[in-house]
């Protein structure tokens, strides 16, 4: 059984139809790129995914249940997270209390045990606690743990939008643009994240991303999408040198990304 399956998908924007027909499957362990010149539909795939918007038909499965019957809100709990590409933090407060929001969907207190601030909180607490210091411990994230948001560099708010996103420890971690604004330095680091989250912490990784060094050194499969459409599917290379590809970047503003 795949993680994460997509059959036959389309949704509509009044008549322009954004994704179209799409099926694809994530299996438990890879890391799977979409990739496709802007307007392609990459990002509505990922609001589908997250339950923000739904298609207009097909399916999507997760662990070999549908989620079209889950709100927004339940997603995470079932294990799926994700990075937004414009950063969606707390800007005035800390690194340490950002992830602990993060982790607010594992919460299982309720108002009246919190005030009442009893042992099974406490412990609850402490829980959270521990998960998010492994977070910081594993990205390295230490030296701006009390730091807050808005005083920190472009680089290490993306590392800390992905520690959010980890704090839940997600069986599917969504990447919407990790590299979007990164220097080449910066995203040679969020390359060897993803590789550490996917062999170390053994989650699976779903992204979009434009930049195709960064695809073809942590992605073990590619699939390409043009105006909605899938056109092809494998791995890095053979989707950079698919003649449907080539023909699709040049046809769009986003030459440069071209194999
Ligand atoms: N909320 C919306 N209302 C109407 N049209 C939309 C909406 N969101 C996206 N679209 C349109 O749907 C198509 C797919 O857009 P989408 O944002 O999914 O592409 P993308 O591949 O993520 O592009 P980019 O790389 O620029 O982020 C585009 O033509 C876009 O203009």
């Amino acid at each position: 059984m795949s993680l994460l399956e997509l059959k036959n998908v389309t949704l509509k924007f009044g008549g322009l139809t954004a994704v179209n027909d799409v099926s694809f499957a994530v299996e438990e362990g890879e890391v799977f790129a979409l990739v496709g010149p802007n307007g392609a539909g990459k990002s509505t795939i990922f609001n589908m995914i997250s339950r923000f918007y739904t298609p207009f038909s097909g399916d999507i499965l997760f662990q070999g249940r549908t989620i079209l019957d889950r709100p927004p809100h339940e997603i995470a709990g079932l294990g799926i997270a994700r990075t937004f590409q414009n950063i969606e933090l707390f800007e005035q407060a800390s690194v340490l209390q950002n992830l602990l929001a993060g982790r607010h969907t594992h919460r299982r207190s309720n108002f009246l045990t919190e005030l009442l601030f009893t042992p099974f909180v406490r412990r609850e607490e402490h829980r959270h606690r521990e998960a998010v210091e492994h977070v910081i411990d594993f990205l390295d994230l230490q030296a701006y743990r009390d730091k807050t948001i808005a005083g920190l560099p472009y680089g290490v708010r993306k590392v800390v939008e992905m520690g959010r996103a980890l704090s839940i420890a997600p069986k599917l971690l969504l990447l919407d643009e990790p590299a979007s604004g990164l220097s080449v330095e910066e995203t040679q680091d969020v390359a060897f994240w993803i590789e550490d989250i996917k062999k170390v912490l053994g989650i699976t990784v779903l992204m979009v991303e434009h930049d195709m060094h960064l695809v073809s050194s942590v992605c073990d499969r590619v699939l390409a999408l043009a105006n909605g459409r899938q056109i092809a599917l494998g791995t890095p290379h053979e989707v950079q040198t698919h003649p449907a590809v080539i023909e699709a970047y040049l046809g769009s503003d986003d030459k440069e990304e071209a194999a």
